[in-house]
């Protein structure tokens, strides 16, 4: 016998997912650029709208690489929506997640060449990393990859059964992201680098969103669960995830009350938390982008700590999406022959000499296998491909 989606929701108590209230602690938040896309007006008619949000972005991708986005097409009972399923699906028991992992349970169990819980599809349960003092990680997630392949929907068994029942939204969120979004920011950022309309998305995601996509752009849901006071204060520094960039070209991010995750203010050096601003997303700029754009765009340092005195002992529960360019794309900004980048010597006869030729996935396979290696210890600068660049805070550099 089949059960419906409602006794599918039933079954496992789809509810509302329940955010604090905002902090009333004063911690200082940076309040990112909002780009409304609701303005984006398409033809020669529309170029002046067009222009004019690619200047406010502007200033955005190339300090602290995060913005909102707002009004771009899903309202937000819809995303509520997901983050209910989000929230049964990532509490079911244990023993069921170990049925669709990613990959190891653990961090130290995951086999060479193994594709890490980071980016596997399926379940990275909690406790995979260890944090520091012995103290594992608190965070739960399930990766969705090739959302926009074929088919995705005909191999529902590869998913718990309740995320089976919302397969089709769950692909369509992401696809839209993907097929609409991504597009129209690749569009802004061409006017920036001053260089024809479609040119990023045309040389860089080249099957970008169909069956021949096999980059990894992947979704996430994802639960961070408190720690009792004394581990969090004592143990782990407050952190929950340690700094790094995203491989990505860009991410996006459901943005939700709890301030917790932190960016490094280019300006003063700092981390400060990202304020929230409600019904947006929060986007990011991942070290695929800023590789493609010559280091204008900057895909910054970002991590998530304990959140203000009181939000502390709330579940957080975000949506992300990780999109990255195809496989084959190469990483550097050569076949754009941007005026801008040229003009501050972003070329590889200027700053970019020491740069090798690679390819995406070059980069998503080295980094990949770092990703979350290690106890947290200080902090240090990794080197590769040419490329001089902090890529994941407290990973030691024997390497
Ligand atoms: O929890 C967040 O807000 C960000 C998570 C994140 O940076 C990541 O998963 O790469
Ligand atoms: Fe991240």
């Amino acid at each position: 016998m089949t059960l419906s989606v409602e006794e599918i929701d039933k079954k496992y108590n789809v509810r509302p997912f329940v955010d604090p209230q905002p902090t009333s602690i004063d911690v200082n938040p940076l309040t990112l650029t909002a780009i409304d896309l609701s303005l984006f007006r398409e033809g020669e008619d529309g170029l002046e709208s067009r222009q004019k949000l690619a200047s406010i972005l502007e200033s955005s991708v190339t300090t602290y690489g995060f913005f909102n986005i707002i009004n771009f097409g899903i309202d937000n009972d819809h995303i509520e929506h997901l983050r209910a399923v989000s929230q049964s699906v990532l509490t079911i028991p244990h023993e069921e997640k170990l049925k669709y992992l990613a990959s190891a349970a653990r961090k130290e169990d995951e086999k060479p060449g193994n594709i890490g819980g980071e980016r596997g599809q399926g379940f990275k349960p909690k406790g995979y990393w260890a944090i520091k003092n012995g103290v594992r990680d608190s965070i739960d997630f399930y990766n969705v990859r090739d959302t926009y392949h074929d088919d995705f929907l005909n191999h529902p068994e590869r998913h718990p059964e309740l995320l089976q029942a919302h397969l089709k939204e769950i692909a369509d969120y992401y696809n839209y992201l993907h097929r609409v979004i991504l597009p129209q920011i690749l569009r802004l950022c061409d006017l920036i680098l001053k260089i024809p309309e479609g040119s990023l998305l045309n040389h860089y995601f080249k099957n970008s969103g169909t069956n021949q996509d096999t980059s990894g752009s992947h979704g996430r849901l994802m639960l961070y669960q408190p720690y009792d006071e004394e581990t969090s204060l004592k143990e782990t520094e407050n952190m929950y995830l340690r700094g790094h960039s995203d491989i990505s070209a860009l991410t996006f991010i459901t943005s939700q009350p709890i301030l917790s995750l932190q960016i490094k203010d280019v300006y003063s050096g700092n981390w400060r938390y990202v304020n929230h601003r409600p019904n947006s997303l929060i986007v990011n700029i991942g070290d695929a982008l800023e590789f493609i754009s010559g280091g204008h765009f900057k895909a910054c340092l970002h991590r998530v700590v304990q959140p203000p005195r009181d939000q502390v002992g709330f579940n957080r529960l975000i949506i992300i999406y990780f999109c990255n360019p195809s496989n084959e794309s190469e990483l550097d900004p050569e076949v754009l022959n941007s005026p801008t980048l040229a003009r501050l010597g972003l070329t590889k006869e200027d700053k970019l000499k020491e740069w090798q030729k690679i390819q995406f996935h070059d980069w998503n396979d080295t980094k990949g296998q770092l990703l979350g290696r290690s106890e947290a210890g200080e902090r240090n600068l990794l080197k590769f491909y040419g490329r001089f660049i902090e890529r994941w805070h407290h990973f030691p550099l024997e390497t």
